[in-house]
């Protein structure tokens, strides 16, 4: 397996309003009068597929992208399943980690161009848009260690599902593009946003502007991926790219789950708020583990850290 630096974000916003709009459930309700309701109808009307969850014991969900007939494209049903996915996923208190796959052995070819083409006005654009975007968004938000598995394409809106994890990993042979251009678009699920957080503005812009195909050595390049699973079993283990996957993020879930909880939102906070608001956020956070039976137990053991 082959690290990656990791990179640092930066990013912007008012918590508490976000906070207060994550708590109702969407991103945008509150800003452009958006009902999911009648989006919700809309997306329904067409079908195929599934946005399939697994919570394990571990602590760690798996959520699988599957349509493999269309290549894992989003059909307006599983756009729906994504959400409700969001939605158990936010009221896991015992997750810890979340890894995020398309079924056999392809990541996601975007949204159904079927559904595309039904719903081409521009008001259900619209819907649409913005209905994904609070879905991905509040994936991103999950105080869960999340990880993109791309075996595979990821294409289009599958390029913009994977900017919605914390990390990224490729099986060797993987491709990521945002293909946006050649379909006379840009991303529209928060894709861009997120890119520029992930590899900066300039290296954004190329990935954008020349649809560029993104192998698993640009990607580490970048700093878009953050690990590949190489074919070679002696430099990667044993086991399924699933089971490879998961044991990447081994090391970054193992612990008491509020703990691992809090570090992930102390730095959602570090990315998304001004630093002001991110100190208070991060006293706050603080807290909640200070004094609390991890921290106790730890004091108690007189542990080392050699
Ligand atoms: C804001 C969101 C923006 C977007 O996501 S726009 C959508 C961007 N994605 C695309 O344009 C992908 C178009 N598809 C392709 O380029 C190719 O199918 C792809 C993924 C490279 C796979 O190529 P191949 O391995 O040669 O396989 P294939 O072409 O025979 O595909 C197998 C079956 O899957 C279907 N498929 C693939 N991507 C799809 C999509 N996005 N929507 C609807 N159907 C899709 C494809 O039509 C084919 O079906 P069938 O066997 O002909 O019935």
């Amino acid at each position: 397996m082959v690290l990656c630096a990791l990179r640092s974000s930066s990013c912007c916003g008012v918590w508490s309003r976000l906070l207060q709009r994550q708590a109702r459930g969407c991103v945008h309700s509150s800003v452009h009068s958006f009902n999911q309701d009648g989006i919700r109808e809309k997306l329904q009307v067409f079908p195929g597929g599934s946005v399939d969850l697994l919570k394990q014991d571990s602590g760690v969900a798996v959520l699988t992208i599957n349509n493999p007939s269309r290549m894992n494209a989003f059909s307006g049903s599983m756009m729906v399943d994504l959400e409700e996915r969001v939605t158990q996923l936010e009221n896991w208190a015992d997750g810890k980690g979340l890894i995020v796959q398309g079924a056999a052995g392809t990541f996601c070819s975007g949204s159904d161009l079927n559904a595309v083409r039904a719903i081409s006005n521009p008001q259900d654009g619209m819907k649409m848009c913005m209905f994904m975007q609070d879905a991905l968004t509040r994936l991103l938000r999950l105080p869960l260690v999340s990880v993109a598995l791309v075996e595979g394409k990821a294409l289009g809106g599958g390029a913009e599902l994977l900017t919605a994890c914390d990390f990224r990993l490729m099986t060797s042979g993987s491709l990521i593009q945002f293909v946006h251009k050649h379909m006379g678009l840009v991303p529209g699920w928060g894709g861009a946003a997120r890119l520029v957080r992930i590899v900066g503005s300039q290296n954004a812009l190329k990935l954008l502007g020349g649809a560029v195909k993104v192998d698993s050595k640009l990607g580490c390049d970048i700093g878009l991926t953050d690990g590949v699973l190489e074919d070679d079993q002696e430099v990667t283990g044993v086991g399924t790219s699933l089971q490879r996957a998961e044991s990447w993020l081994s090391r970054y879930v193992e612990g008491p789950a509020p703990v691992i909880r809090a570090a992930k939102r102390v730095v959602l906070s570090g990315r998304e708020l001004p630093l002001t608001e991110a100190l208070r956020m991060e006293k706050d956070v603080f807290g909640t583990v200070w004094g609390a039976p991890a921290n106790l137990q730890a004091l108690a053991s007189k542990s080392k850290h050699r």
